[in-house]
């Protein structure tokens, strides 16, 4: 028995010598599989096997939600911005991130908001899910630039993939869109360039259409008009149309083009995303902001006529051109950003990249503005805030002073037809007292002294003429 038994195990050198030989072949195998098969090809098929295994393995499935997609903000990446703050006491792993950004109310509720690789759980008709964000370097920017990469991961059980395919996302979508119409407050936005990003603030301005001083007339065409507007998504698509709509306000400084912006603002609850033309490089950099601003809301550009869009500007720009081949100047403080690159945000194919868009843009100097800007269907809406009218100036009064009527206001309503006071002024003097006697005789003085001004101003230019 002993000897049948040590016949059928090998020697100990026949097991070194077989192990040998297999580490021999092994090493020369592998030396072939490297010189025959490139390394391109190698790393493939060797991922493709990793990935294999590890999804064979991993009962998880896991969506990659990312912020830019083909370099234009992904809706979706949005839309879960907006969800995830309403699950915030879901969070199972990490901290909460607490801002307070209302400046004027430093006794206001914080903010809370979702910190990178925080994990967060929901559950959609009874399928657990979980949320991460992720951020990490753009690895095409360098040293000096701190571009970051931000996306989230939701990851669910590998059976409930499909289901969350075809409804968790557009209930995702559906949701920012109803906490967006609700929102508690709205935000005014400014362009950091050196860190490529938007910056929020509490938008807290309390001009609202009750407030603002403007032709009866024209305030109600405009609220029709922006009502339209907001009802108005079948229409823009039936119609072939992207759903935005532009203002052009222009007249006076002190008229009311800003107070007429956030009226429109707090109308629409829309946030405003506040753009200093000037500050853009060049029309690829312009493109890149703009993509980053989010639904439902104003771009605003003011005083448009001096950022490179008016007349003068532009022929400026081509004789710079031609002193440029002959010296090389040293670098150029004027915005790079050319009419075209604006228009074609106003109606260009870029113009369909956010929805229901309102673009305002503010001038001083309507006729300065390049033609091109102002041709019919460039800016839907044009509105002329000008000088007080009578109309004006009873709002204004009726605002600040409480009163329908008072002696003095036939008084000084004739007078604005001799001299012209904007309604800035006009409320500058309204704030001098409560008293409607002691307010209203302020207004009188001071355009009766704006009416001397002018008179002399007048009769000096006429007699330089002579
Ligand atoms: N139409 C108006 N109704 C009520 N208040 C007004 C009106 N116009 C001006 N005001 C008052 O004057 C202030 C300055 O007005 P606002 O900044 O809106 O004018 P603007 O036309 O935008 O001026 P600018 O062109 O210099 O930016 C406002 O804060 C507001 O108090």
């Amino acid at each position: 028995m002993a000897s049948s038994f040590s016949t059928k195990i090998p020697s100990l050198s026949a097991i070194f010598s077989i192990y040998t030989s297999l580490s021999a072949f092994t090493m020369l195998f592998k030396t072939i599989l490297r010189k025959i098969i490139p390394t391109k090809i190698r790393d493939f098929i060797v991922s493709k096997f990793t990935d294999y295994f590890s999804s064979y393995f991993n009962p998880n499935f896991t969506f990659i939600i990312e912020e830019q997609s083909d370099f234009v903000p992904n809706q979706m990446f949005r839309a879960a911005q907006v969800y995830l703050p309403t699950l915030l006491t879901r969070i199972s792993t990490g901290g909460l991130l607490v801002s307070s950004k209302n400046l004027n109310n430093p006794m206001a509720k914080p903010k809370f908001g979702i910190p990178v690789k925080a994990k967060i759980t929901d559950e959609f008709e009874g399928i657990p899910l979980e949320w991460t964000l992720h951020s990490e370097k753009d690895p095409d920017t360098n040293s000096f630039q701190s571009k970051q990469i931000r996306y989230f991961h939701l990851t669910c059980k590998k059976e409930f993939r499909d289901k969350i395919m075809s409804d968790y996302f557009s209930y995702i979508a559906k949701s920012s869109v109803k906490i967006l119409t609700h929102r508690d407050n709205l935000n005014i936005y400014t362009y950091n360039s050196k860190r490529y990003t938007w910056e929020s603030a509490i938008f807290q301005h309390h001009t609202t259409f009750e407030t603002l001083a403007m032709e009866p007339e024209l305030k109600n065409t405009l609220i029709r008009d922006l009502d339209a507007f907001s009802s108005g998504k079948d229409f823009f698509k039936t119609v072939g149309r992207a759903w935005k709509r532009g203002y052009l306000l222009y007249g006076p400084p002190g008229t009311g083009k800003s107070s007429l912006v956030a009226a429109i603002a707090n109308y629409m609850n829309f946030n405003v995303y506040d753009l200093q033309i000037q500050s853009v490089e060049d029309d690829e950099m312009l493109r890149q902001i703009l993509t980053m601003t989010q639904n439902r809301s104003i771009l605003l550009i003011e005083d448009l006529d001096c950022a490179g869009a008016d007349k003068k500007k532009k022929k400026k720009k081509k004789k710079k051109k031609k002193k440029k081949k002959k010296k090389k100047k040293k670098k150029k403080k004027d915005p790079q950003v050319t009419l075209s690159g604006l228009l074609n945000f106003v109606d260009g194919l870029w113009s369909s990249c956010v929805e229901e868009r309102i673009i305002i843009f503010t001038t001083n100097h309507k006729e300065k503005l390049d033609p091109a800007l102002l041709r019919p269907g460039r800016m839907d809406v044009h509105i002329l805030m000008d000088y007080c009218t009578p109309a004006v100036f009873k709002k204004l009064a009726a605002l600040y002073l409480n009163i329908e009527e008072h002696v003095l206001v036939e008084r000084i309503e004739n007078m604005f037809h001799e001299v012209k006071a904007t309604p800035a002024e006009i409320t500058q003097q309204l704030m001098v007292s409560k008293n409607p006697d002691v307010a209203l005789n302020s207004i009188v003085e001071f355009l009766e002294s704006k009416k001397m001004t002018k008179e002399s101003v007048d009769s000096e230019i006429k007699e330089a003429e002579a």
